[in-house]
């Protein structure tokens, strides 16, 4: 309701004031003088009153005189002067008075402290942490068994930690139970059939072979191939296994231990056309590209070959 008013120096007042704010001043009983004396207002209003009221007819070049509201028996409005000329005596008292101590003379803070010569030296403190009591802490949470970990509720399928066996996304122990390393490929249980390679028989391993110049065909040049032929070499009895894909005839034999899916599942190609097993499970496969240096030849009907009489395919064993 009181706001703080920055009074302009006495003098600086120019423009008329409003025939509403003249009124207002005039129709109040009480002179400026009195309320000067009052208390009510400072000297500083006085004079932007009297201006209002055509007792300083002084010309001022600066601005326009706000309306203060004057009630009488009201409290002192607190205000403060830009003009250092018209600061009073006190504060020039509080300007050159000493700060205030902290904390103040009668403060609980002061009253707290008593000076060393009224009493005894406190006690030093200790750097020794005093054992606490073990009813000042909360007890721990129970442990939780391992097992019982794993039968914990998931919202998630994805999270679900399985009761048994391997962790997802983990291949098998390298070790079974017995401590022994795995002679052959273990299925491992994910949805996608993979095995577990034998050492040595990485993808990477494959690549390294094919680039290694060895013959992995198994023919010193490309032939061609009758249904015959490659229905015979099957990968059984010590024979080749064969097998063609769009019309190329390539010995997968090399490959039998590299490939993720299995030996088996491998095998089942041998002796015939894989392409339509080859397509049914992995088309995002490169066939030429991982058998391209098994390439035995290409496929031709039976009559397209004559074979010797002297020479069946069993001499080429
Ligand atoms: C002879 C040519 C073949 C080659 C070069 C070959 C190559 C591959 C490769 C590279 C993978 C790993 C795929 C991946 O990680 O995404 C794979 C996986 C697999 N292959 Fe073959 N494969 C061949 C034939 C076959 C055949 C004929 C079968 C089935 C009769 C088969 C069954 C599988 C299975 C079950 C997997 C594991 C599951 C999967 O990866 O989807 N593969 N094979």
């Amino acid at each position: 309701l009181w706001p703080f008013i920055i009074t302009p120096r006495r003098g600086q007042l120019s423009d008329p004031p409003s025939q509403t704010q003249i009124s207002r001043e005039s129709s109040d009983e009480t002179t400026v003088a009195q309320e000067v004396s009052k208390g009510h207002v400072t000297p500083s209003h006085a004079a932007i009153r009297e201006t209002a009221n055509g007792v300083d007819s002084a010309p001022s070049p600066q601005t326009t005189p706000k309306a203060i509201p004057v009630v009488a028996n009201a409290p002192p409005v607190p205000s403060f002067s830009l003009d250092a000329d018209e600061d009073s005596d006190e504060e020039d008292e509080e300007d050159t008075a000493p700060p205030p101590s902290f904390p103040a003379v009668n403060s609980a803070q002061r009253a707290s402290v008593k000076p060393p010569a009224m009493g005894p030296p406190p006690p030093k403190p200790s750097m020794a942490i005093p054992p606490a009591k073990p009813s000042q802490f909360m007890a721990p949470p129970p442990r939780v068994a391992a097992s019982n970990l794993r039968a914990l509720p998931t919202t998630t399928n994805s999270l679900r930690i399985p009761s048994r066996g391997p962790l997802p996304n983990r291949g098998m122990p390298a070790s079974n139970s017995l401590g022994l390393a795995p002679s052959a490929p273990i299925k491992t249980p994910n949805q996608r059939n993979k095995v577990q390679l034998t050492p040595g028989h990485s993808p990477l391993d494959w690549a390294n072979m094919q680039k290694s110049g060895n013959n992995l065909s198994g023919v010193s040049s490309l032939v061609r191939v009758t249904p015959t032929q490659l229905k015979y070499n099957n990968g059984r009895k010590g024979r080749p296994a064969w097998s063609s894909y769009q019309g190329k005839v390539y010995n997968i034999t090399p490959y039998l231990p590299f490939h993720p899916g299995g030996e088996g599942e491998l095998r089942r190609a041998a002796g015939k056309d894989g392409g339509k097993l080859f397509m049914e499970v992995h088309p995002w496969v490169n066939w030429e590209n991982m058998l391209g240096e098994c390439l035995v030849g290409i496929m031709v009907a039976e009559s397209e070959v004559k074979i010797p009489q002297s020479s069946t395919l069993d001499d080429m064993d």
